[in-house]
């Protein structure tokens, strides 16, 4: 029988999934992460970089590899508010139905923050939503990256991607990865890879994704290169961006990962990751 994977293929896995050979007998499909996220969940697929948040919450009958992830220390650059009034202003924000994840973690730094404005799913450009009457726009992925660029950019040889500055154009960005930061001092892990109990995937496959994220990585301004051409902007940008990211799931990730948890998901089963390589 086929072992089934689903991948969201936003830039920030390509440096895991451009170089994949998939053994035989693994096939794969793609989407962004809600459609992985429910294809999972609906097991039509075996095994899919989720929205970490929804590993949480089925954490009853998933479990994730060990040491894959999508997380951040500090900024992330494509999961973000853009917002016209200050944060305590605002008061009717547009959600995207692509994320579940960053829904969840803008809901989380609100209530730290004691705010309740109205949350509403609304898809488009951010720039385009707030000329249409709400205040915030949630956005995610590359077009999240390419809008806080427009917003931000353009980088010139005194203005690197850590020191742009957080507005433009009238619009303020703020970027949930780093907030969390602020608030917790910890990373933020945004997607694990994670399957069925049951269904765990074959050695060869998780090999083969080891393998490809030490091709991706040993070669990121390869990756940086095509994948700036198709997103539109400066390869400084995408490699910054790509550099940025921690895709071992390691010890820092996962106190994160549990702080997270315990805050958007209280009273949640025990996380279950397989055993690291060389373990057990
Ligand atoms: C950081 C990102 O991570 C992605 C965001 C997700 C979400 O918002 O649900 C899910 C998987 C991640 O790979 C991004 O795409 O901007």
């Amino acid at each position: 029988m086929t072992y089934r994977a689903g991948w969201i293929h936003f830039t920030n896995v390509a440096p895991i999934l451009d170089s994949l050979d998939l053994p035989p007998g693994v096939s794969a499909i793609t989407g962004v992460p809600t459609q992985m996220n429910a294809a999972l969940l609906a097991g039509e697929v075996d095994i899919a970089n989720i929205s970490a948040v929804e590993f949480i919450r089925h954490a009853d009958i998933l479990e994730a590899l060990p040491d894959f992830s999508v997380s951040v220390l500090g900024p992330v650059y494509s999961v973000n508010l853009f917002h016209t009034r200050p944060l305590a202003d605002l008061r009717r924000i547009a959600l995207t139905a692509q994320s579940a994840m960053s829904v969840a973690l803008l809901e989380v730094l609100l209530r730290e923050r004691g705010l309740s404005p109205v949350l509403e799913r609304a898809e488009g450009e951010a720039e385009e939503l707030l000329q249409q009457g709400y205040d915030g726009v949630l956005r995610i992925g590359d077009s999240a990256l390419r809008e806080w660029y427009r917003v931000v950019g353009p980088l010139t040889n005194e203005r690197t991607m850590t020191t742009l500055p957080d507005s433009g154009r009238g619009i303020t960005v703020t970027d949930l990865a780093e907030d969390w930061f602020r608030l917790t001092g910890h990373p933020f892990v945004f997607a694990v890879w994670a399957y069925r109990k049951n269904r765990p995937p074959p050695p060869e496959l998780v090999q083969a994704m080891r393998v490809a994220r030490r091709e991706g990585i040993g070669h990121l301004a390869d990756v940086a290169g095509r994948h700036a051409a198709k997103l539109g902007l400066p390869e400084r940008v995408v490699q910054h961006y790509l550099w940025n990211f921690r895709y071992h799931l390691e010890a820092p990730d996962r106190l994160g990962l549990k702080e997270f948890a315990a805050k958007a998901v209280p009273g949640h089963a025990p996380l279950c990751f397989g055993q690291r390589p060389g373990e057990g």
